[in-house]
């Protein structure tokens, strides 16, 4: 029996040199050698398919010999733990845990995870300790435990209480009061959108006579005569209202449609109208440039008919004003119109309580920082309110209207400029107030986590569909090497591995196509945001793809690590810090990180790692230039050998570079001469002006008086990118 053991000792350690040799680790074999045959051996250590390679079957044979030999002394008959429901071991488990999660749950170290993997789709190669794991791999690795799963209470424990801010349900209708229409103005290009919004604004500013120097803050307030206000909005038509449709926000009561009297409906005219219906948002017409002589704004009411757009002429509901931006005409008329579709519209706020509003616009101003316009929809804005609004907050310090003049309340529907943000929202994100600095910043943190969340479900994905693909090449390869014996096969893989490493990384990127994944890791948002409107502008996919694999804010974590380990990727990062054990994890896996302080040192490291992706050119550069004179042939045995009789004319010629040959202007022949004689001299080098004589390596060829031989030397160029990103 001892020799029998160490007849099988002796084929273990054979078979982990393979295993080495495929790039299984040591840890995998100790793992399958260790639950394969301890008494709490899983039930498919059991299974002779387990083994990843089928030709390994006298080892195979071999090792379950050994396990009844374990077995049999131990006189504990191995039974699969899946025939027995009853005593089934249940575990814990929760979607998105990891490999050391889920062994810690089965009470068991990770590399019985992972032999629970072999045979599965899963690249066990590229599975780490902290990668996550699909739900369908958990049930394969419990099923074939023989454990029973169960959905973790823990994981709901450990799902973060939704601390985010929202609107408040609807108002009671005893709080409402009367608020004033905020109105969209759109229209098909040179309709007069911009002339017709100057105007109003004009006509404003000349009302107020105040002088204030007009800020575009992306709206602003029209007061009537008769007391009354409208809120237009300034930002251009289509923008404003796919960003705020997109985010699910709605500002406008009421669109202005321009349609200009000479020009009749157009594209534009009717992608508006969708714009409005989908919307739900009611139209009043504004049919512009009656002042000039072509203009028939019967014919514009009539052909809006055709888009179910009825004016009160036609017996529809739809106010139409005949106008002209340019003269002013008629404009306060068209203000009265909003007025009074307002009204039916009834429009009221609550301007009571917690304020709730939408960015129109944001910017950061060099003085002020981050500044947004607002439209106010509920409670009053007062200064010293604690806003929220997408993943930034504010303490509002000042408050300005569109003349630059500062307020010190802002109602619904009133556009007001907020200055006091920390971070810069975007346009048609929901403005909230809450109740104090440490509730925002809960919000705030809330949402950041809650967009993590959803990353890394989806790069989660990414990973798997990554892996799939890298199993099938595996698959692939296990074809490929099928029919050999597993000495041939170990052998062939220990040489092309060997050829991989010597491989320099220009040669081995020439070889992975121009492909450059990268990482993109930022201090903050912003700076991310930065970094990703950068890359936006990439244009040269043509000469290396520029594949972003993964981003996000904090610093460089063993999760990034592993996307560039499975892209082939570079992590950047800006602004961000890496530990010695992060540093020793890439170093090991040979994943480049590169940091940067500056953003545009870290373009130009990305510009220079495209480029090296990128494959060099070859470029010749001459070193002489000779013509043929004379041409003869010599007798060598039986062959006859065309001689051409030359004179050097430039530089001179080097019989070991390389030479063209050249007959109008076309290049004949490209290879090296197998002689050059100087009289009956064999030399190496001829100057300018001296004659010599000279046969090539394609004796075919045959020479003319007037021909050209050419001597240069290739010199390799390195690629460059074309990608300017404009700084
Ligand atoms: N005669 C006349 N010309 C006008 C009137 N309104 C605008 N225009 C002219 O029409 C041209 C286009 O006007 P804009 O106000 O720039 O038109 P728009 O709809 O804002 O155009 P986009 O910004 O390109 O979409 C300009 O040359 C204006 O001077 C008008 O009432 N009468």
């Amino acid at each position: 029996m001892n020799q029998k053991l160490l007849k099988l000792e002796n084929l273990l350690r054979f078979h982990m040199i393979y295993r080495q040799l495929h790039g299984l680790d040591q840890r995998r074999i100790l793992a399958q050698w260790k639950h394969g045959f301890s008494s709490a051996s899983p039930g498919w250590a059991a299974q002779p398919h387990a083994w990843p390679w089928q030709t390994d079957v006298f080892l195979g044979t071999a090792l379950s010999q050994y396990r009844f030999l374990v077995t049999k002394k131990e006189k504990r008959p191995w039974k699969p733990q899946l025939s027995s429901t009853k005593s089934k071991k249940e575990v814990a488990v929760w979607i998105g845990m990891t490999v050391e999660e889920l062994a810690r749950a089965m009470e068991k170290d990770v590399d019985f995870v992972y032999e629970g993997l072999l045979n599965t789709a899963v690249d066990i190669d590229s599975l780490e300790a902290r990668s996550r794991l699909d739900e369908v791999w958990i049930k394969e690795v419990i099923k074939k435990a023989g454990m029973k799963l169960k959905w973790s209470k823990l994981k709901q424990d450990k799902v973060r209480e939704n601390r985010d801010a929202v609107r408040r349900p609807q108002a009671d209708p005893a709080l409402l009061i009367p608020r004033s229409p905020v109105v969209t103005i759109m229209g098909h290009v040179d309709h007069g959108k911009t002339t017709l919004l100057d105007k109003l604004r004009k006509t404003q500013v000349a009302a107020m006579e105040a002088g204030g120097i007009t800020q575009h803050i992306g709206a602003f307030l029209v007061s009537l005569p008769s007391g009354e206000k409208v809120t237009f909005l300034d930002t251009p038509g289509h923008a404003a209202f796919s960003a705020m449709r997109a985010r699910g926000a709605r500002v406008t009561d009421i669109v202005v449609l321009v349609v200009a009297a000479d020009d009749g409906v157009m594209k534009q005219t009717i992608e508006s109208i969708n714009h409005a219906r989908d919307a739900q948002v009611p139209i009043v017409l504004a049919i512009n440039k009656c002042d000039k002589a072509k203009a028939d704004p019967e014919k514009v009411k009539k052909d809006l008919l055709a888009y179910d757009v009825v004016c009160e002429d036609y017996g529809g509901e739809v106010q139409a004003v005949h106008v002209s931006a340019l003269t002013g005409e008629n404009l306060m008329s068209l203000a009265e119109a909003t007025i009074t579709l307002a009204e039916m519209l009834e429009l009221k706020a609550d301007p009571s309580g917690p304020v709730e509003g939408t960015v129109i616009e944001s910017f950061t101003d060099k003085g002020r920082g981050p500044v947004t316009t607002a439209i106010i929809q509920r409670g009053t804005l007062r200064k010293g309110s604690i806003l929220v609004a997408g993943k930034s907050w504010a303490k509002v310090r000042l408050m300005f209207d569109e003349n630059g003049k500062t307020v010190h309340e802002a109602y619904p529907s009133m556009p007001v400029g907020i200055i006091g943000w920390r971070d810069l929202p975007s346009a048609g994100d929901e403005i909230i107030e809450v109740e104090s600095e440490a509730r925002a910043r809960e919000v705030i943190d809330w949402r950041k986590f809650e967009q993590e969340q959803e990353k890394s479900k989806d790069d989660l994905k990414i990973i798997e569909e990554k892996r799939k693909e890298h199993q099938e090449a595996y698959q692939k390869v296990r074809e490929k090497y099928g029919t050999l014996l597993w000495k041939e096969r170990a052998f062939i893989k220990y040489l092309e591995r060997k050829e991989q490493k010597h491989l320099r990384p220009k040669e081995k990127a020439k070889r992975d196509s121009n492909v450059l994944p990268v990482i993109i890791k930022g201090d903050v948002d912003g700076s991310v945001e930065a970094i990703l409107d950068i890359i936006d502008t990439y244009d040269a996919s043509h000469e290396c793809e520029l594949e972003l694999v993964h981003f996000g804010v904090g610093d460089i974590s063993e999760n990034d690590i592993n996307f560039a380990e499975t892209f082939d990727g570079i992590i950047y990062g800006f602004n961000v810090n890496v530990s010695n054990i992060i540093q020793q994890s890439a170093a090991k896996k040979g994943v480049k990180i590169k940091l940067h302080k500056i953003i545009y040192r870290l373009i130009e490291d990305l510009q220079g790692e495209l480029s090296n992706r990128m494959p060099s050119t070859v470029e010749e550069h001459p070193v002489g230039e000779a013509s043929v004179l004379a041409t003869f042939s010599v007798t060598e045995g039986k062959r006859k050998i065309p001689v051409a009789g030359c004179r050097v004319q430039k530089g001179q010629l080097e019989k070991q570079k390389k030479f063209k040959l050249m007959r109008n202007g076309h290049v004949i022949w490209k290879g090296s001469l197998t002689s050059l004689k100087h009289h009956k001299d064999d030399i190496s080098v001829i100057k300018t002006g001296m004659e010599c004589g000279l046969s090539l390596d394609e004796e075919k060829i045959e020479f003319k008086v007037g021909d050209e031989i050419v001597c240069y030397e290739e010199k390799e160029v390195l690629a460059k990118t074309s990608w300017d990103p404009g700084f």
